[in-house]
């Protein structure tokens, strides 16, 4: 049977450990590296559809546990699923909810079944076990699902950790079984161990075995510093096969992105952009701009004079100052728009750059220009 994602590794970066690859899914083929817009609710906030077009977006998440929630997966199985219901007939991505979870709920008890919780929408008892998790999300109708997992806290003790890895392998098994459209729906395992090297190996040994068609590292992005995050990648890509994608969760920064990509991740999303976008804080390629600032009232340059897209081509710092001073919604649409678009066109470069083996050349002068010292 044809599997329903496969990943054609197109290029090694000469220096790094970068890859410059494709991803093909049932709703398109997608170059790699890239970055994936959150669309937690079955909506990337602000954006309608042709703007993410306009964009380059390829593939864009939605979270189960949100949608199980609210306004249920019957309800979106109904009107066809995900793509049907948010009307993007490009990639869609679904995470299981193991680490929502783990970061929203109020956590009642976890066991060898599933996980016991509270919704952190009205209180009311709920149970998520691998197979449930996963008939939601078939459910749901994604290109790319997530297996039901624990996301232990990075500072956990190795004997909670490697007692999580050992039954997130488990899940990750159960959710195969359960799995219902593995011609359509290509599901990812998740490889966990925080920042233990043995565990993250023993994690991924035993995903690896599975044979899924991406794998994803979890456990990531939960609070550990830059250099932590990095020597994990150092070690934990090296251990996943070179023909199947490789999706950091929750990534990132730019310079994360960056680094993720030298340590060969392909995939990666994350809320930051969206979310600091609301507050009127946006990334140009001189750095974060935070354009509510006052000094920006009488500013009649583009956020970022470097970037060629919509927003910037057509509005000042001072229009977007005054419509977030004045409470006018237009004013988060621009700033998530262009923040959105500074990484999925900075995923561009980078893939440009892994072309010309020049990844490393690149690094170092974006990270002079964004203002970054090396930590
Ligand atoms: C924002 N940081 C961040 N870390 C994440 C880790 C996971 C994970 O391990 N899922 N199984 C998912 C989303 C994440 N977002």
């Amino acid at each position: 049977m044809e599997p329903a994602i496969k990943y054609r590794l197109i290029k090694k970066e000469k220096h790094t450990g970068a890859r410059l690859g494709e991803i093909v899914t049932p709703h398109g083929t997608f170059k790699t590296p890239m970055f994936m817009p959150v669309g937690t609710q079955a909506s990337v906030k602000t954006m309608a559809p042709e703007d993410l077009k306009e964009m380059g977006a390829g593939i864009i998440l939605s979270n189960t546990y949100h949608l199980w929630l609210r306004p249920g997966e019957d309800i979106v199985e109904k009107a066809g699923g995900l793509h049907k219901f948010m009307n993007w007939d490009r990639g869609v991505l679904t995470d299981s909810g193991g680490f929502q979870v783990f970061s929203l709920a109020k956590l009642r008890d976890i066991s060898e079944e599933g996980v016991a919780f509270k919704s952190h929408l009205n209180g009311e008892k709920l149970f998520l076990s691998p197979e449930k998790a996963i008939h939601v999300e078939n459910a749901l109708g994604a290109d790319i699902m997530m297996s039901f997992d624990e996301c232990p806290p990075f500072f956990e003790s190795y004997d909670y950790v490697k007692k999580s890895v050992e039954r997130t392998s488990r899940w990750a098994e159960r959710g195969l079984i359960a799995h219902q459209n593995p011609a359509t729906q290509g599901l990812f395992g998740i490889v966990q161990g925080a920042g233990f090297e043995d565990l993250r190996r023993q994690s991924a040994r035993d995903l690896v075995g599975m044979d899924f068609p991406g794998y994803s590292i979890g456990g990531l992005s939960v609070g550990e510093s830059k250099g932590e995050m990095n020597r994990v990648l150092d070690f934990t890509t090296p251990m996943l096969p070179e023909d199947k994608p490789r999706y950091l969760m929750g990534v990132g920064s730019p310079d994360a992105l960056i680094d993720g990509v030298i340590r060969g991740v392909d995939m990666f999303d994350c809320v930051l952009p969206t979310r600091i976008a609301r507050n009127g804080t946006t990334m140009t390629s001189q750095g974060r701009l935070v354009v509510k600032n006052a000094k920006y009232s009488e500013d009649f340059r583009p956020l970022d004079p470097k970037c060629d897209c919509y927003v910037c081509k057509n509005y000042t710092r001072a229009y977007i100052r005054h419509l977030i001073k004045a409470d006018e919604t237009f004013g988060i649409h621009l700033t998530s728009y262009h923040n959105l678009y500074f990484l999925i066109n900075l995923m561009h470069q980078v893939q440009d750059a892994i072309e010309q083996d020049n990844l490393l050349e690149f690094r170092e002068a974006f990270f002079e220009e964004y203002g970054y010292n090396e930590n």
